[in-house]
């Protein structure tokens, strides 16, 4: 099995300038990658001289025009100019190339696309013109440097060359016009017509004077080119170890190429050219991503090498070797995927990222958005159940956790008395928690004393429920084909009630409200409930896919989305839990809405970067020590308890925290986990499982974030008895801290009242206001004239004596002065500044500014919301 991945080469032709190069289709040779031809040649020089392509790569990259073509744009322009000068109006018009202007041949067209063909003769990918000056303030200049691209991207479709080079602006403060030109391109029918052409930017991966300045350059234009889908970028792998908050920066970003220069290679003890530890691994994580381009592109990443020549004579096996290397570890890559699929039950790894708006099916490969599901109030589709079922990993920890459960009972339970035991199964499908249940049930030897009830609403899968029944549980599972909420056997209390009514947060699949009907009506203190509880956790995440495939479909970003297998990033150095739903609601819930949460979650991001959506994640305590965990692997927690802990201490995020307590939704171990003292900082994924990716609460604009960042994330849970209706709602604020001096602190800004947490200075005016002086009242004009003449701006004169900070004009406004005759009683709210620490005026302090705010997303559900 083979990723999607291929290898290029940039061919050094060092007579290109008025030659066309031949593509030698007599050489058969077998190469996508991992299979490199015995033949190490990369190029070859026939009798008459001309230059063949490299023949065992999968691609080549040549400029499409060469140097004759810019000397005739040089003329052309040149002379358009000196006509202008005498000219009225004269119109720039740039030829396109001729035959000898060409670097790529015309007469080989089916061969330019590589992904789709099954020629052994390498495909192309098209270097556009670098000596182009697309930021020029001339505006002639930037109109030829638009022409000259658009007809190499004209001659570039007609071959069908689909994938082009752009080379990087060349003055960083003129981005707006480079980008200007790109995206004019980019919005002309030559690009973005039918099988539109991929434009890659060229950039450094990243520097170590400033890790992230190429990120955001090319973030930067690619937010001028308003994310366009046909906008990608070729990286260029750099010589040292790239930090990997920069390298999961990339991983989400539209990747086409990886440019692997010779030089970044060292020399193993037998002389090869290798690279280094750290650049095998960049390539692995790229290559497992298969490159983040976008659906039409068929998401395929090309590894480009180049400056082989310079040093060939240096390393044993010449310039071929370093193809040979490539191939090894991509073959390498292969091999991990396979195992790592095998173990997920995944088949073969995604081909084709897209990403589309199906309900789920088979398909558990290929990346995409979906709606969540709700299978309170919609059937679920035989599809549906059927991949579920093969999530062993889920039904082996349900399956531990009945074992625990049932042992526990039988210690109590007193079958003369008290029996039978009653098993329920609520929402069980076509039945395979009824299925693990007869098992353990069985091997308990209690199968005669067992009362099991399966309670399923989908009338479908209730005929499984049936024939299994019959085929397998002996028909001694009485089959209930109702919606719990309204299942009316009041007499009926269960010993034991077994659901899977979880969705990808946790409580979206309506459990909380499901489970308390059959706690409130058929449950008794005794009744253990599994799972026990689940939790939901939040982080801030970058994933330009999610915005560049949401923001094609109106009010998409107003709703939440399942992501699986979308690339994202966790820009927090946390993620959070923010809420959980234990079982029984009414021994845990101190409160009578069970149902309603909200949340402020506080995260602090370090470096800056662009914020997509949050992302959500749940674990749940299946029993005891059995937890089933969506959240990624490694991921420092924060969780509701310790949260607890800081506000009531700091809310500040400059705590240091060496071991998290462990909270008691997610006490005990999964799997392999060793977790000692329940203790422990590090989230994980329980291994294996499949069944749930997690959901995403878009933001509709992307949010920009810059280095050392708070952000508060706001979450809430929104049950309405009235309309019968559950939502959620999310905003997002960022906050960042600015030093300043105590004297600065006078006029604190605008939209940042100086909080209670946060160290600050209150400066007030004292200074004495000078009385009105005449006595008499000036008519309307003379006193606006007089408050001007006063310099209203500048001092503070002629107000009456009485000092009032704008807080204490809010509190007069709001009755919640605190004066002595105030007759409303002491404020709910303290807005009152004057409570605060002050500090002396030289003294440095810092302020919170706030640098931004989302909007409130699916206000009132009006794009999503789970009908109870
Ligand atoms: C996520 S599926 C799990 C099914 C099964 N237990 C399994 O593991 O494959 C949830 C099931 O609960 C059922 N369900 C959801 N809400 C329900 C309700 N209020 N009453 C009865 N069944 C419900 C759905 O129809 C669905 O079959």
């Amino acid at each position: 099995m083979h990723s999607n991945v291929f290898v290029g080469v940039k061919f050094n032709n060092s007579n290109e300038q008025n030659q066309i190069l031949e593509n030698d289709n007599g050489i058969s040779t077998a190469k996508k990658n991992g299979s490199l031809s015995s033949s190490s040649s990369t190029t070859t020089t026939t009798t008459n001289g001309k230059n063949r392509l490299p023949n065992n790569y999968d691609y080549v990259l040549l400029p499409i025009t060469n140097s004759r073509y810019r000397e005739n744009v040089r003329r052309q322009f040149n002379l358009f100019e000196k006509e202008s000068k005498s000219v009225d109006h004269s119109v720039l018009q740039i030829s396109e190339p001729q035959l000898q202007d060409l670097c790529i041949p015309p007469f080989n067209a089916t061969h330019a696309n590589n992904s789709n063909s099954n020629n052994d003769s390498p495909a192309y990918i098209g270097l556009l013109s670098s000596w182009l000056e697309l930021e020029s303030p001339k505006v002639s200049i930037r109109e030829m440097a638009f022409q000259v691209l658009l007809n190499e991207c004209k001659y570039a479709r007609f071959v069908g060359i689909n994938k082009l080079i752009v080379a990087p602006p060349r003055d960083l403060s003129e981005l707006q016009r480079y980008s200007q030109v790109i995206a004019k391109l980019l919005n002309h029918k030559v690009v973005s017509g039918s099988s539109p052409l991929l434009l890659s930017i060229s950039l450094p991966l990243y520097e170590d004077s400033d890790p992230l300045a190429t990120w955001e350059l090319w973030n930067t234009i690619r937010k001028l080119c308003d994310y366009h889908r046909s906008l990608s970028v070729s990286l260029a792998v750099p010589r040292i170890k790239t930090p990997s908050h920069v390298l999961n920066r990339w991983l989400c970003e539209p990747v086409s190429c990886l440019l692997i220069s010779s030089s970044i290679f060292a020399t193993n003890k037998y002389q090869y050219p290798v690279l280094h530890k750290f650049n095998q691994n960049l390539i692995q994580k790229f290559q497992r991503l298969n490159g983040n381009s976008h659906a039409n592109m068929n998401g395929e990443l090309c590894i480009i090498l180049h400056g082989m020549e310079k040093y060939s004579g240096a390393v044993k096996g010449g310039e071929s070797a370093y193809l040979e290397y490539i191939n090894y570890l991509l073959k390498k890559g292969d091999k991990l995927f396979v195992l790592r699929n095998n173990d997920n039950q995944e088949g073969s790894k995604r081909n084709n990222p897209s990403i589309v708006y199906n309900q789920p099916t088979l398909d558990l490969c290929s990346p995409r958005l979906m709606p969540p599901l709700k299978p309170h109030s919609e059937s679920l589709s035989n599809q549906v159940y059927s991949v579920f079922e093969k999530d062993t990993v889920k039904y082996d920890s349900y399956h531990a956790a009945i074992q625990e459960a049932l042992k526990d009972l039988l210690t109590t339970h007193r079958f003369d008395q008290d029996s039978p035991l009653i098993i329920l199964v609520a929402g069980a499908g076509r039945g395979p928690l009824v299925d693990r249940t007869v098992q353990v049930v069985k091997n308990f030897n209690i199968w005669n004393q067992v009362q099991l009830i399966a309670l399923e609403k989908n009338a479908q899968a209730c005929l499984y429920l049936q024939k299994r029944n019959y085929d397998f549980w002996d028909n001694r599972v009485k089959i209930v084909k109702q919606d719990m909420l309204h299942w009316e056997d009041s007499s009926l209390k269960v010993d034991l009630c077994i659901s899977e009514l979880l969705g990808s947060f946790g409580c979206n699949e309506l459990a909380p409200e499901c489970l308390w009907e059959i706690e409130k009506n058929h449950s008794k203190p005794s009744t253990i409930f599994i799972p026990q509880s689940y939790a939901s956790y939040v982080a801030p995440i970058s994933s330009p896919l999610i915005l560049q495939n949401l923001s094609e479909v109106s009010n998409a970003q107003e709703s939440p989305w399942i992501m699986h297998n979308v690339p994202y990033c966790i820009l927090s150095s946390r993620v959070n839990e923010i809420w959980s739903f234990e079982h029984p609601l009414r021994n845990s819930h101190s409160d009578t809405d069970f149902f309603s949460k909200s949340s402020l979650s506080e995260f602090k991001v370090k470096h800056r970067g662009e914020m997509h959506g949050i992302i959500g994640f749940f674990s749940a305590r299946l029993y005891n020590d059995t937890i089933l965990s969506t959240l990624p692997d490694d991921c420092v927690l924060d969780t509701v308890s310790l949260q607890r802990d800081e506000i009531s201490s700091d809310a500040s995020f400059q705590r240091k925290i060496d071991q998290i307590q462990i909270t008691d939704s997610l006490k005990g171990a999964h799997g392999s986990k060793n977790l000692s003292d329940n203790k422990f900082n590090k989230s994980f994924h329980t291994p294996g499982l499949y069944s749930w990716s997690p959901i995403v609460f878009p933001l509709r604009q992307p949010f920009p974030i810059a280095d050392d960042t708070e952000l508060s994330v706001f979450m809430s849970r929104n049950h309405s008895l009235q309309e019968k209706l559950i939502w959620y709602e999310w905003s997002v604020e960022s906050f960042v801290y600015l030093v300043v001096s105590g004297a600065s602190m006078q006029k604190p800004p605008m939209n940042t009242p100086p909080t209670s947490t946060r160290k600050h200075s209150a400066q007030h005016h004292h200074q004495q206001h000078r009385p009105s002086g005449s006595g008499s009242q000036p008519n309307y004009e003379t006193r606006f004239s007089e408050l001007d003449e006063m310099g209203f701006n500048n001092t503070e004169q002629g107000f009456l004596p009485h000092h009032e900070t704008g807080w204490q004009s809010v509190n007069d406004i709001h009755g919640l002065s605190t004066s002595a005759d105030n007759a409303v009683g002491p404020p709910m709210f303290n807005l009152d500044p004057q409570n605060e620490t002050e500090e002396d005026e030289d003294e440095e302090v810092h302020v919170r500014v706030k640098t931004g705010i989302s909007a409130l997303h699916n206000i009132n559900g009006k794009s999503f919301s789970i009908p109870l």
